[in-house]
């Protein structure tokens, strides 16, 4: 292989629209990936024995030696040259992990660290040399976007490199070439880091991260495949972002709704049924073509049953309650929050017909309470890699501000970045988000009829319409064209589906339909 160092990964974090904490019960959920991302260098080490983290952010530098890993436990377990995941942590690994964290206090540093190496310890082995690895993310930390899933991400991503397990993404920004796995397998062995930073994830996080885009997510009960479906078309909507800054962390919230939901088994089940209808719910609204004002407005009711329920399950905070009473008294619209809650960042779907004005009087509302409103785009990229670099570790180190890591390694700003995938679209917003696409007949069809495909981890799957599978057999043979074009990994429809999907009228939505129902629709 060649020289590939030093080099950069990213990966994005993320939004839930709808089905957070009933994703950890395999309830579906909606997420999307946003523009703020997180970048981990590797750099060769002043000695290759030293095995050297810097994560700034959390304020944390630690170094071992590589001979010091737990290679003997670790090799005990291995079965292929291309390691695989796990359905849980060996518990055996995990024991020798946190002997090397002993002197480590904070929980905060012991999550990071830990994921850093378990991951290190499967991808990488006694060879590889020792390298430095350094962090940098413009995403806020324990906020609900996702912070700990791009980090796992990047490190499953880099380290996968490292090991020689796959290659470094080759995808341009509008290439046109095909897709690899390889985002497959990143996204399974960031699953493993997830859990070792939140502990029980549903791997919606991971997942987005790592493919970029919006999905719809379903996690399933055991071993067998999660199930992720790319929403290509999202309506247009309006979305504030806020950050209370009132710090929490995920592994906690998840730990206690998992108290409940064994102290009220009953009572729980029904709260998750009624998020799950709510995820179903908003994906049949979202992936329709136009929005007309029924719509609009069952989407911001949606939005305020869903942070009702998640009320309910103890996972909102006095400040998240401030946000969505101030989007109320301003009748901006309505606010849910977003992520694992407990603090951390809200979403409010605004109102059509508000003006400009009103969103800036509410924002420096905020201001006043110490909250913070981003600036994002939805849809974005999912992870990717970079090399050449023009900046080496203590230049990344000293990048001052969120602006300056964009300006100078951002995935927006560098051309020379590359990806895995191609596609995604970006969504485009300023201090409102607005999650936008054209409408047409194919970008419809292609975004909401995505055929399964199978992968170690996960698969897509989606036949949203009652259509028959005649129809189908006779349209999937036909070759792909326009889709490929809009960026589609998947069995091509083209305009003719369109038309005679539109000559037909069949467009009789099915929200309900299951893996299962794919795969009998087209054999
Ligand atoms: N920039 C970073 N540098 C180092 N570690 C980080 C960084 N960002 C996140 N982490 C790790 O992730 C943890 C935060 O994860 P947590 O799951 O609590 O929040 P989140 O992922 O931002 O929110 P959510 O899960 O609700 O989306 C931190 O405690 C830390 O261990
Ligand atoms: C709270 C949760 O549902 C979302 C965190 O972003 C946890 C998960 O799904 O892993």
């Amino acid at each position: 292989m060649p020289e590939l160092e030093p080099f950069i990964v990213s990966a994005p974090g993320k939004v839930i629209i709808f089905g957070e904490h009933s994703a950890v019960y395999a309830k579906p959920a909606i997420a999307a990936a946003i523009s703020l991302r997180t970048y981990l260098m590797v750099a060769p080490s002043e000695d290759e024995e030293d095995l050297t983290l810097e994560f700034p952010d959390i304020g944390l530098v630690h170094s071992w030696k590589r001979s010091s890993l737990p290679w003997e436990v670790v090799e005990k377990f291995s079965t292929s040259n291309k390691p695989t995941t796990t359905d849980e942590l060996i518990p055996e690994v995990v024991s020798e992990i946190s002997k090397l964290l002993s002197d480590m206090n904070q929980s905060i540093h012991y999550a990071a660290s830990s994921s850093f190496l378990y991951l290190y310890v499967h991808l990488c082995n006694r060879q590889t040399k020792a390298k430095r690895f350094t962090v940098r993310s413009t995403l806020p930390i324990g906020s609900g976007l996702g912070s700990s899933a791009t980090i796992s991400v990047c490190l499953a991503g880099a380290l996968s490199i490292l090991g020689q397990h796959i290659e470094p993404a080759t995808l341009g920004n509008n290439d046109k070439s095909v897709d690899n796995q390889d985002s497959e397998y990143i996204d399974s062995w960031a699953f493993m880091g997830e859990k070792l930073i939140q502990g029980n994830p549903s791997g919606i996080d991971n997942a987005v991260a790592t493919h970029g885009g919006a999905v719809m997510f379903q996690r399933t009960q055991s071993s067998v495949p999660s199930v992720r479906t790319t929403m290509r078309n999202f309506p247009k909507l309006k979305l504030l972002l806020t950050d209370t800054k009132q710090p929490r962390r995920s592994s906690d919230l998840v730990g206690n709704v998992s108290r409940l939901n064994s102290e009220y088994p009953k009572i729980i089940s029904s709260i998750l049924n009624a998020l799950e209808d709510i995820a179903r719910e908003g994906y049949s609204i979202m992936i329709k073509p136009n929005l007309d004002e029924r719509a609009r407005k069952r989407l911001s009711e949606l939005f305020e049953i869903n942070h009702g329920l998640l009320v309910a399950l103890g996972v909102s905070h006095p400040v998240l309650e401030k946000v969505r009473i101030l989007t109320d008294e301003f009748k901006i619209g309505k606010t849910k929050l977003t992520g694992a809650g407990g603090g951390g960042c809200a979403i409010t779907l605004i109102d059509d017909d508000v003006a400009e004005s009103k969103i800036k009087e509410l924002i420096a509302k905020y201001d006043e309470f110490g909250f913070e409103t981003f600036e994002t785009s939805l849809g974005g990229k999912g992870v990717g890699y970079l090399n050449d670099l023009k900046i080496d570790s203590e230049g990344f180190l000293s990048l001052e501000s969120k602006e300056d890591i964009e300006n100078a390694i951002g995935v927006d700003n560098v051309n020379e970045w590359k990806f895995c995938k191609r596609g995604g679209m970006t969504m485009i917003g300023v201090a409102l988000m607005t999650l936008e696409a054209a409408v047409s007949p194919t970008a419809y069809i292609a975004a909401v009829l995505e055929v399964p495909t199978s992968s170690p981890f996960s698969s897509k799957t989606e036949i949203p319409f009652l259509i028959s599978s005649d129809l189908i057999a006779k349209t999937l043979t036909i070759p792909a064209l326009t889709t490929a074009a809009n960026g589609t990994n998947l069995p091509k429809i083209n305009f003719e589906l369109a038309e005679i999907f539109f000559n037909l009228g069949t467009i009789e939505f099915k929200p309900n339909a299951t893996p299962q129902d794919a795969v009998t629709a087209i054999v």
